[in-house]
């Protein structure tokens, strides 16, 4: 069921278009995820839900309700900010209680509802205490309970883990998607950051330029990004200029030559006419061992090591392939050996012609 419906959303600030004819449908339970570098419009369009802004032009639904002629506070809406945003005179206890009392909710059922809140985000023992004495991470939970505990059947989170360190961040990502189990609301999801937006979101709206440039799954914008940006701004790619892409076609596969004349093979479909660019993500390289080569199933390239990272759970092997600007990225995962290069280093990597996109 369609819960949030935004009609070519439009917002202008003075002469400068910040949301252009923006169209989104957001199910009901679903998190939906607005993923976009700084500038994109997010917030903005974040903000036009919520009420803090009126779009120019265009219409927002929850349900069957025209959001942008209810006042912001009669919404039905929670937010959450990077921030926090807790009142630092009021006791944890006061700072969720305080919608509550606002709402006239009986002081016979606020007790309950505030300690279960609480609990539903493990502060059930600080109730007592003030903002000041709690940690970013446990701040953060005061405001998720604050919001919850009115049972909103929406809920806008504005970078909301921004200020957190990594760790923390996937910890309180992951109690944020148990807590949407718990409670069954409708979240949308503003982050710059495409980790974030793949572990809350169960599909990503990534924006650039005001507009919304592919909406998919995670595994959808990550296996088939619709452009070059798409593939840059998730995850770590190599993007490299095509030189000519008319060196013969067979059935299935067509034959390119990239910079530096190196020639690579694509699946060949009607997509494809006239591509710039070849991108592969690092992932899904090797490097060649057994000197078996099979150039029905793989593409080739070589150059020389010039530097090798190790992270801890992978390799970040960059290479100087002839003709190619920038290194060329592999990523081994799952090394059963370690891995030794000397610099400069001759090397040879393969991977699947499938795992070749065009744009
Ligand atoms: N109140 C305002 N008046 C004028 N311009 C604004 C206003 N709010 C935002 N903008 C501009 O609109 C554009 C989009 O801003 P927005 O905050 O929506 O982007 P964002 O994608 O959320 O970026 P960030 O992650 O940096 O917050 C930016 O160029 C910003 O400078």
């Amino acid at each position: 069921m369609t819960e949030l419906q935004l009609k070519d959303i439009y917002k202008k600030f003075g002469s400068k278009v910040v949301v252009n004819k923006l169209n989104l449908t957001v199910e009901s339970g679903e998190m939906l995820c607005l993923l976009g570098p700084s500038g994109c419009g997010k917030s903005t369009t974040l903000s036009m839900i919520a009420g803090m802004q009126t779009p120019t032009s265009g219409s927002i639904m929850l349900e069957d309700k025209e959001l942008t002629k209810v006042a912001p506070h009669k919404r039905d809406v929670g937010l959450v900010f990077q921030n926090y945003a807790l009142f630092p005179h009021l006791s944890v206890f006061d700072n969720v209680a305080f919608g509550l009392r606002r709402h006239g909710v009986p002081k016979s059922e606020i007790g309950d509802r505030v300690r279960a809140s609480l609990a539903s985000v493990q502060l059930a023992e600080f109730e007592d205490r003030f903002p000041a004495q709690l940690s970013g991470g446990q701040q953060q939970r005061v405001a998720l309970a604050r919001t919850l505990v009115l049972k909103p059947k929406l809920v806008l989170f504005d970078e909301p883990l921004s200020n957190l360190d990594a760790k923390l961040r996937q910890a309180l990502g992951i109690e944020i998607r148990l807590l949407q189990k718990e409670y069954k609301f409708t979240g949308v999801f503003v982050t710059h950051d495409q980790e974030e937006a793949m572990l809350l979101g169960d599909r990503i709206a990534v924006m650039n330029g005001g507009n919304i440039v592919q909406l998919g799954t995670p595994k959808e914008v990550y296996k088939k990004p619709v452009d070059p940006f798409v593939a840059n701004f998730i995850g770590e790619s190599n993007l490299l200029p095509i030189a000519n892409t008319d060196l013969g076609t067979s059935s299935e596969t067509m034959e390119i030559t990239i910079l530096g004349g190196h020639k690579i093979k694509v699946i060949a479909n009607d997509n494809n006419s006239n591509p710039s660019k070849v991108m592969i993500r690092p992932e899904s390289i090797e490097v060649l061992v057994d000197k078996d080569i099979d150039s029905e199933k793989y593409n080739y390239l070589t150059g020389n090591v010039a530097y090798i990272n190790y992270t801890g759970t992978s390799y970040l092997i960059g290479i100087k392939v002839e003709g190619i600007e920038k290194e060329f990225l592999v990523r081994i995962q799952n090394m059963t050996e370690d891995l030794h290069f000397s610099d400069e280093e001759a090397i040879t990597v393969k991977w699947k012609i499938k795992d070749t996109l065009i744009y």
